[in-house]
């Protein structure tokens, strides 16, 4: 590496628009990057693709333009949030009056994301506007296109409104009254009249990896933003604010803010960075209590005024001082740059977990884990080796930074970040490895079981499951049999993952998707725990596990006696409802009945038979009589460390656990 090099190649002054500018393609770094190796493979992270000054972001802006006015003095407040200088004159205004917002894209952050804003927000109408017929018309039912827990109540709180009704409970000295709510939250296809409604609009539709051309296999595919941006640029009324929810390269803001001023150069907008950290599995509940809300916007008085009017929003329910405000650029970073450290805890365990596997003393990665998560200064989280991570997200964003990095000659950094993913890839191809070694080097002939194919669990989504790489790794080795299943995840779904992964007609016949453990188990010689299901970890433990949903919640009594006088949030209401379940001893969903009835579905309606993602109602795995079902000698890979290693060995298993001593 020459240092040398990275450092001269830096700009005199911290200038970002210099940065971006330089990425800009030239014919010569076109050409480069089209011969460098590896650049239009979409793996190309495993060696850094980008020669010095190959490719460019198409999202990058034109050398030429001029500075603009982002990166103006601020001040930084004692919890380090930077925000405008008290009484200068680039202190916001009262925010404009917002009441009426359109999300485009209604998937997986799109959808939750609207559903949560109308929830706390009934006086705003919020449109959802998809291309996809069908995924507006699924959210349109009782069938949601994804599966999160509480989220049907919250959208069927919003978009079909409520009934009116009185509460009365011992715990409070009045009866309540809980007006009927209107709806305020409409799914539709209509993207153009949405747009045209709308004060404020989310712009938040997919963006992956590109897989084609230049920078395929690294570089972020804005395609979708930039079409989206262009509707909203013909259609939005003059004033309307744009925010970027979707993950985006740093810059694209102002990619944003160029499409929009190529269409309507009379007219201005201000184009705010919003991006989104909910976690799958627990959407609603980090939507519901965020860590962060962070706002990026251009400090100029325009900006800063747009950026209080989307703080008013998520004022209706996250205290003030969980809602961050920075420059736009420095919200689109911090976005990348989260993914990338959650990823590099889970590869430094994984790391670990490898060593803990070889050193041959019993040293336990678990046990590392806990002991790291007590040191305030690490914490607990993200510290659970596997076999990797996995999702639609974590590998895109690195890969999007890490490109960044590139684009910035900043080799050392770029590498750096790709080495989670070499992490990753090492950790999944090494269980694959260590499963047919245990079998004595071959699957000839044998049935390999597959508990878990999401990514997580709580999720049925299925994109970019490790479960799939590593199904293709021992495909290859032609077992008999690869059956699987997944309580979560539909099984079109897993057929359509498993069709594009790349195996062979003759290796697609032997995988078979089961709809229950007994079958998937039936006559195998192995088990393989993929996902973190805790049906997995089996009715052995104890006393089953609770599914999350049904645990018994900590009534927030200030909020209650709030309610008493105030007018009835949604919030007081959730205060309401669990005082109300908790004198019920009963988890229900709607304890005080203020949900409509569903439309009932169309006669034949596939959903309804198919039972589609109700990991509620999956049965516990039974491990005593999986062992009565298993060929000798009962092998179970357990790539999530969930099962209980003693119990099951005393049931005669085998177990390979994650950086759990020699395999
Ligand atoms: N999935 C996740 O948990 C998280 C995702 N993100 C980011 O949010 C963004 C969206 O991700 P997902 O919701 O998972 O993607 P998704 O693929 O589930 O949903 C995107 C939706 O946008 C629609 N769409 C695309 N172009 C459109 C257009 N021009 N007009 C109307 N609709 C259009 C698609 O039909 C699709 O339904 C991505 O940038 C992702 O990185 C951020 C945080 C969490
Ligand atoms: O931008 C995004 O899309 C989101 O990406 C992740 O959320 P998500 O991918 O939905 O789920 P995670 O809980 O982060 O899990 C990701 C993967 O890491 C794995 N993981 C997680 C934690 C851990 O300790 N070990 C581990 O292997 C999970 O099993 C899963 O495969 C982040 O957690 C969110 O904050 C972010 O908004």
């Amino acid at each position: 590496m020459d240092m040398r090099r990275v450092e001269t190649s830096r700009p005199v002054l911290p200038n970002l628009h210099g940065h971006l500018a330089r990425s800009f393609p030239s014919s010569q770094s076109l050409a480069s990057s089209q011969n460098s190796p590896g650049a239009s493979t979409p793996n190309s992270w495993a060696a850094n693709p980008w020669a010095r000054g190959t490719g460019t972001p198409e999202t990058s802006p034109p050398s030429t333009r001029a500075h603009s006015p982002e990166l103006k003095p601020k001040a930084t407040t004692e919890d380090g949030n930077t925000s405008p200088v008290v009484g200068s004159p680039d202190t916001p205004q009262i925010p404009k009056a917002v009441k009426n917002i359109c999300f485009v894209g209604a998937g997986f952050v799109g959808g939750p994301t609207a559903a949560v804003i109308a929830y706390h927000n009934p006086e705003i109408l919020v449109n959802v506007v998809d291309l996809n017929e069908q995924r507006v018309a699924a959210w349109n039912s009782c069938h949601l296109p994804i599966h999160e827990n509480g989220l049907l109540k919250v959208v069927r709180t919003a978009r079909d409104g409520t009934l009116g009704t009185t509460v009365t409970l011992p715990d409070l000295d009045r009866a309540i009254e809980l007006d009927a709510r209107q709806p305020n939250l409409v799914f539709s296809t209509k993207v153009v009249e949405a747009i045209e409604e709308a004060d404020i609009i989310f712009i938040c539709v997919n963006t992956p990896t590109k897989t084609y051309g230049l920078g395929a296999g690294s570089m972020a595919d804005v395609s979708a933003i930039e079409s989206a941006t262009r509707t909203v640029a013909k259609n939005a009324r003059e004033g309307t604010i744009i925010v970027e929810k979707s993950t985006v390269p740093c810059g694209t803001a102002r990619m944003i803010q160029d499409i929009l001023r190529y269409h309507r150069p009379e007219t201005s907008f201000e184009v705010l960075s919003n991006p989104e950290f909910l976690a799958e599995g627990t959407a609603v509940e980090n939507l519901m209590h965020p860590d962060r809300i962070l706002i990026g916007s251009a400090q100029t008085l325009p900006g800063l005024r747009a950026a209080a009017a989307l703080k008013a929003v998520y004022a209706a329910w996250v205290p003030a001082a969980r809602i961050v405000t920075v420059n736009t650029f420095s919200s689109e970073l911090a976005k990348l740059v989260a993914n990338t450290m959650l990823a590099q805890r889970i590869s430094s365990m994984n790391a670990v977990s490898a060593m803990c596997e070889e050193l041959g003393l019993g040293a336990d990665v678990d046990d590392v884990s806990l002991a790291l998560g007590k040191d305030s200064r690490i914490g607990p989280k993200f510290l659970q080796a596997g076999v990797g991570f996995g999702g639609s997200c974590f590998e895109k964003d690195i890969l999007n930074l890490a490109y960044l990095a590139s684009e910035l000659r900043l080799d050392a950094v770029a590498e750096y970040w790709l080495g989670i993913l070499r992490i990753n890839e090492y950790q999944r191809q090494r269980y694959a490895r260590n499963v047919v070694r245990e079998l004595n080097g071959s699957l000839r002939g044998k049935k390999i079981a597959v508990l878990g194919f999401a990514f997580k669990d709580g999720t049925n989504d299925t994109r970019n499951s490790i479960a799939v790489h590593i199904i293709k790794d021992l495909a290859e080795e032609m077992p008999r049999e690869i059956a699987i299943f997944d309580p979560g995840c539909a099984r079109a779904d897993i057929l359509d993952e498993i069709q594009n992964s790349g195996l062979t007609q003759s290796q697609l016949e032997r995988i078979k998707i089961c709809t229950g453990w007994r079958e998937t188990a039936q006559d195998s010689s192995a088990v393989c725990v993929l996902t973190q299901w805790k049906h997995f970890r089996g009715c052995q433990m104890g006393r089953p596990p609770k599914l999350s949903g049904t645990e018994t919640k900590l009534v927030d009594l200030s909020l209650l006696q709030a309610h008493q006088h105030d007018s009835p949030t949604e919030m007081r209401i959730r205060a309401l409802e669990d005082l109300a379940r908790r004198e019920q001893q009963s988890p229900i969903e709607d304890p005080l009945g203020r949900l409509k009835p569903l439309t009932p579905c169309p006669e034949g309606c596939k959903d309804c038979t198919l039972g589609i993602g109700s990991p509620e109602e999956a049965e516990t795995v039974d491990w005593v009589e999986v062992a009565q079902m298993m060929q000798e000698p009962r092998w179970v890979f357990d790539g999530r460390n969930v099962v209980n290693t003693l119990e099951l060995q005393a049931l005669g298993f085998r177990v390979r656990g994650i950086g759990k001593g020699p395999w």
